[in-house]
């Protein structure tokens, strides 16, 4: 009986019958007229308090069946299903919700979290019907609500709690990041299934990212329990892309190669199952991209970090390097930042000195001399040490600078393997050249002297490559500035392999005229330097009147006595000119600048 019955009930207008035994005649009130409205009065009491009475014990009961439901349900669940947690930023989270993506679980999904397409990767569902039609924004389900499907004949529930999917800006780098967990239970009491399922996620996963690098990229916003929040897709760089001296790439490949098939020599040899590589040499000879190609020849996923990240510790990293699963690759970039530089020009000295002069102490500006990551060396060793006891991982460490890595990084053990790289011979040029000029986009250019073409015109590909590589001056200039220039003449081979001569005379120009700025930059740097500690030599502080010291104070005008530079009898130093680089997280700002992996 419906709860609406009781109220109309309740409600119902007829007058209730007079009970004569309540009221005898010849009653005073009945005289006066009362005693009809008493009746009245007492009937309708009675009946709102049967009816109370009724509804009270009608939700009672209803409520305690709906509590002794949910808790058979819960009984039900505990002794019937299985069920786990996968956290956001885990790799396991990453394949069960491609799975639930693949199953079409997001049909009933009411919810979407809506971006524009970029390379981040998104398990996101198609919202055109027409499967052809390109589509400018990922749509990415929210699961906020549990669902219930069938895979392989269970039924599985899923539900999603904790942050919303998000894809929110960060910083001027780009995109993250996903929270929460999922709960997924399986209507089973088999563990096999449990696993069984996980498997098949990760497999639909492999299969998916075939084509694709995985990079893994570390991420402020939600700190150190789920570093590798962010993942970029990259398609596969084939080795032949990475233009090096004959057989580099491929030796470095055979050697992770069996470095992954050995597992179990090096179990037997006692010997941690990890293997470590740095890459060194200038910038943009190709380190970063001979990572991506072996990575993607081995079908393995990068994790990328690089130290000068501001917000990368030793314990952010010791965190961010446990959480990589087996077989992945950690890349640490700039590793060179952990180790302290003694530069004479450098701005954290500058900064110390201004510290000094200003609180006579600097000491917490000298705590970060030289220091361009929160990242100790002995949290870096520990933490590549720590590599090894989580069996399978390859290292790549890179640098520009391995004059200032410390040899106990460099042991092996640690790096068991170094490739140098260098700026680009004659034979790089060429056969990047080739690269960016293939023949099958030249036809007309592949065989030689093509039909109706004279004199000059008349070369080959092979002919303009080799005139090219004839142009630029061997180990110049780095692989990455001569793609610059090729990528201006994408489509005029001709006009690239000839103009060539050109443009190393301008870039020369160039470099001429940024060394004599940069020149001139150290020369200041330095002056500031030597006005600086002198000052603090002096026990200066700001707007104190100096008194007997030949020291220029900052924005006064007195003469100089010593002060190690040569010096005009007075010497006006304003303020703007000896600005206080700004610190962040302690970091003088100039050196605290984030990157990330591309
Ligand atoms: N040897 C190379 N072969 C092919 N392309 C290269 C090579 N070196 C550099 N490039 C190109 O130059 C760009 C930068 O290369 P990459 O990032 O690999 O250099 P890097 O040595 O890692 O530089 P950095 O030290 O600044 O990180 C990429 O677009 C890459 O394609």
């Amino acid at each position: 009986m419906s709860l609406s019955y009781y109220w109309s009930k309740l409600h119902r207008k007829t007058p209730p019958k007079p009970d004569a035994s309540a009221h005898p005649p010849g009653h005073v009130a009945s005289a006066l007229g009362l005693s009809s409205a008493g009746a009245t009065l007492g009937l309708l009491w009675h009946s709102y308090a049967g009816s109370s009475a009724k509804l009270l014990v009608l939700g009672s009961l209803v409520e305690t069946g709906r509590r002794l439901f949910r808790w058979l349900v819960e009984r039900f669940r505990i002794e019937y299903c299985t069920t786990m947690h996968l956290n956001a930023g885990d790799p396991a989270y990453e394949w069960v919700i491609l799975l639930l993506t693949q199953e079409r679980v997001w049909q009933r999904s009411r919810e979407f979290v809506v971006s524009a397409s970029s390379s981040r990767r998104k398990w996101a569902v198609r919202a055109a019907a027409d499967a052809a039609r390109r589509e400018n924004a990922d749509y990415v389900p929210t699961y906020q609500r549990p669902q219930l499907f069938r895979w392989r004949g269970f039924w599985v529930e899923i539900k999603r709690s904790g942050a919303l999917t998000m894809d929110v800006p960060v910083g001027p780098f780009g995109h993250a990041v996903q929270g929460g967990s999922l709960s997924v239970t399986i209507y089973t009491l088999d563990m096999n299934v449990l696993s069984e399922f996980v498997e098949d996620a990760y497999s639909r996963y492999v299969q998916v990212n075939r084509p694709h690098v995985v990079v893994h990229l570390i991420d402020a916003q939600f700190g150190p329990n789920q570093p590798w929040i962010t993942t970029k897709r990259k398609t596969k760089r084939p080795l032949k892309s990475v233009i090096l001296p004959e057989g580099v790439v491929e030796s470095l490949v055979a050697d992770a190669q069996e470095f992954i098939d050995t597992e179990s020599w090096y179990l037997e040899a006692g010997i941690p199952h990890r293997r470590g590589y740095l890459l060194h040499g200038p910038p943009g000879t190709g380190k970063t991209s001979t990572i991506y190609a072996l990575a993607g020849a081995l079908n393995l996923e990068i994790y990328a970090l690089s130290l000068s990240a501001r917000f990368v510790d030793d314990s952010y990293l010791q965190r961010a390097a446990s959480a990589i699963p087996k077989h992945g690759i950690f890349v640490i970039e700039d590793i060179d930042c952990a180790f302290p530089v003694r530069d004479e020009d450098d701005e954290d000295e500058i900064a110390e000195a201004m510290a000094m002069a200003q609180s006579r102490g600097g000491g917490r500006a000298r705590q970060q001399r030289g220091a361009r990551t929160a990242v100790t060396l002995s949290g870096l060793l520990n933490v590549i040490d720590g590599v090894g006891s989580e069996e399978g991982k390859l290292f790549f460490a890179t640098t520009n600078h391995i004059e200032r890595l410390d040899a106990a990084l460099l042991r092996p053990g640690r790096i068991d393997r170094k490739v140098q790289y260098e700026l680009a011979t004659s034979a790089q040029a060429a056969a990047l050249f080739m690269r960016f000029f293939p023949a099958t986009r030249f036809p007309e250019l592949a065989a030689s002297g093509a039909p109706g073409v004279a004199g000059d015109e008349a070369q080959t590909l092979e002919e303009l490559a080799a005139a090219f590589a004839a142009g630029v001056p061997a180990g110049e200039f780095s692989t990455a500035e001569l793609q610059g220039y090729l990528q201006g003449h994408k489509t005029a081979p001709r006009e690239a392999g000839r103009g060539v001569g050109g443009w190393v005379e301008e870039e020369r120009r160039d470099r001429l005229e940024r060394a004599r700025v940069q020149e001139e930059k150290r020369a200041k740097a330095r002056e500031r330097k030597a006005l600086a500690l002198a000052g603090a030599g002096m026990g200066l502080r700001p707007g104190v009147p100096m008194m007997g010291a030949g020291v220029p104070m900052m924005g006064t005008s007195v003469p100089v006595q010593d002060v190690g530079v040569p010096a005009p009898s007075a010497v006006s130093v304003p303020d703007a000119e000896i600005p206080a680089p700004p610190a962040v997280n302690g970091i003088p700002k100039a050196k605290a600048d984030v990157t990330t992996a591309e």
